[in-house]
């Protein structure tokens, strides 16, 4: 499913003069909430909020436990919007749709990007309830080519050739640690790789050994794309994985993962993952400078 749609700037700006005209608010801060958490939007205060059909240019979303409304308000007295459902290319939307509303939010002047998800772990000591900052991902679906920086490169929003070394942003990830300690949830804490799979299909038993033997700590279906698009126009990321399921191993296992469970591990996790983007928030240092680095 590679696609060759190309959307032109012309077009993020179209959607982002829009949401320019039809909110006051000015967000610094982008938040997209994965499977069963998009309660984070719910605690935003004095907010306007759009059903992605209204929007003009957004896709729309499918999947059950992603509403599908962008939502602006305020966080502890910073300027956020939420992405109460995202796009899986797994829906048929091109990698481009997919990560359409990163370069919106870019054009809007949001420095930082918050990616939340849902995963299955792979690694031995995780455990379903954990919450794993990402500090790395793999993102398969890019490493043969179907990655959303693919054709003609617009150099308005970053280079031909951007690096990813340092696309989780560290000074964020250890902030994270810090305040999960202070808020008592460190028991459940952990870091790790993130792995992109396409999906719509879990895992088989094969595919879970091999990534278990290169590394990678928790597999999901989706925000690699959106971490790549957002390093390439240079905004800060952090994410977090909410560990929905052990991915099953072992051939003697009985167990097996679905939606249903996914979304179930979201609902009994949502204030601690919730507390914990907020205080994140709250604390982090926002530019004024819409331009990463600028200096
Ligand atoms: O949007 P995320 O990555 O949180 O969604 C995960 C991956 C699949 O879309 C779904 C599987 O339950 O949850
Ligand atoms: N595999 C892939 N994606 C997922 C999983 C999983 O086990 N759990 C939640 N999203």
């Amino acid at each position: 499913m590679h696609s060759k749609e190309q959307i032109s700037h012309d077009d993020y700006q179209k959607t982002a003069d829009w949401l320019t005209s039809h909110t006051k608010h000015r967000p610094k801060v982008a938040i997209i909430c994965g499977s069963g958490l998009g309660m984070l939007a719910d605690s935003l205060k004095c907010q306007d909020a759009f059903a992605y059909s209204d929007i003009p240019g957004f896709p729309q979303s499918t999947v059950q436990g992603h509403a599908g409304r962008l939502v602006f308000g305020e966080l502890k007295g910073k300027t956020c919007v939420c992405m109460q459902g995202r796009f899986h290319m797994y829906e048929g939307h091109s990698l481009c749709k997919t990560t359409f509303p990163v370069r919106v939010f870019k054009l809007l002047g949001v420095e930082t990007l918050i990616v939340t998800n849902a995963a299955g772990s792979l690694a031995d000591g995780f455990h379903p309830g954990d919450i794993m900052i990402i500090k790395d991902h793999v993102n398969f679906p890019g490493l043969v080519g179907l990655n959303p920086l693919s054709g003609p490169n617009d150099d308005k929003f970053g280079p031909r050739f951007p690096a990813m070394s340092d696309c989780y942003d560290k000074g964020l990830r250890c902030l994270a640690m810090d305040i999960a300690k202070q808020q008592g949830v460190a028991g459940f804490m952990q870091e790790g790789v993130y792995a992109m799979v396409g999906g719509p299909n879990f895992e088989t038993i094969a595919e879970a050994r091999l990534l278990h033997r290169l590394g990678v700590d928790a597999v999901g279906m989706s925000t690699a794309p959106e971490v790549v698009v957002a390093a390439h126009c240079g905004l800060r990321v952090f994410g977090l994985s909410l560990i929905t399921n052990k991915v099953v191993k072992s051939y003697e296992d009985s167990e097996s993962v679905n939606h249903e469970g996914v979304l179930e591990v979201g609902r009994l996790r949502s204030q601690a993952v919730q507390q914990l983007v907020t205080e994140l928030i709250s604390r982090m240092e926002i530019n004024n400078n819409i331009v990463k680095n600028a200096d």
